[in-house]
């Protein structure tokens, strides 16, 4: 379904409710600049740390589509577990995940309050933005202790300049990407609004100093679109 949740005024803050997770993959594929290609490329990163029965989180997986194409991707057989407080989310994940014969284990809960497993692989793609600061290095440091030695925690997000003069032409240039997806200035301007103070982007240099201060050894970029950027970090 094409997303037309902003093409009218709007009422309350942005959240992911059934109106949003009804349109959601029309809505992140013409929201997030490359999503399908940062989506290749975070699979092709992790599938090359893999192995037999390795153990993967998705945490914020929403229709879980990075589940299923790791799924489709990786040459090992993993054990999957999607993990999202969106109940409208998780019931389109669950029935893609049956469409498409994955086994998924959808655990409908809030990031702070799973105890997770010791895992290979930890993904969390536009996720952690949504995560209040304080809350977000607690989540980070319980994600750095669930992996074990030498796991890989793969996230992207959308992020912001230290330079106010970029940062402007930033947005500016991202405005205009959402112009070409076929959103009118009204429907941008309605969501901007909307995610006012529900989506707070860290710089790079801040993901990468929280990844580094939560244990991990290392923290690259493999992804970077003006405002929006992919992150492998390593534990030794
Ligand atoms: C932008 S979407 C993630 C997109 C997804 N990772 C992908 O690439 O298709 C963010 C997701 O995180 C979930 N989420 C946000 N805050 C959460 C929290 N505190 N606990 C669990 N899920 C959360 C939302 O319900 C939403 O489905
Ligand atoms: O910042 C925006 O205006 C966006 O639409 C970005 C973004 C994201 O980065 O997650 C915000 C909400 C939706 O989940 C889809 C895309």
């Amino acid at each position: 379904m094409i997303d037309k949740v902003f093409n009218k005024s709007i009422t309350k803050q942005f959240e992911f409710d059934e109106e949003v997770a009804s349109v959601f993959d029309d809505m992140l594929n013409r929201s997030v600049p490359f999503y399908k290609e940062m989506q290749r490329l975070s699979i092709n990163f992790a599938c090359n740390f893999l192995n037999e029965n390795d153990k993967v989180y998705d945490l914020g997986c929403s229709t879980a589509s990075t589940l299923i194409e790791l799924s489709h991707h990786c040459k090992n057989n993993l054990k999957l577990i999607g993990i999202d407080n969106s109940v409208a989310m998780l019931n389109r994940a669950a029935k893609k995940a049956k469409a498409f014969g994955v086994d998924i284990e959808f655990i409908n809960a809030d990031l702070h309050d799973v105890s997770y497993d010791e895992a290979k692989l930890i993904l969390s793609n536009y996720t952690l933005q949504f995560i209040r600061p304080l809350q977000r290095e607690k989540l980070v440091k319980k994600i750095y202790d669930s992996l074990q030695d030498k796991g890989i925690f793969i996230f992207s997000e959308k992020v912001i300049s230290s330079n106010s003069t970029l940062n402007k032409q930033s947005i500016d240039e991202y405005y205009e990407f959402k112009k070409t997806q076929g959103y009118s200035e009204f429907e941008i301007a309605q969501k901007r609004e909307a995610l006012e103070n529900v989506l707070i982007p860290y710089t790079e240099e801040e993901n990468k100093k929280m990844i580094l201060d939560a244990g991990f050894s290392h923290c690259e970029t493999i992804f970077k679109w003006v405002n929006f950027a992919t992150f492998i970090a390593i534990k030794k």
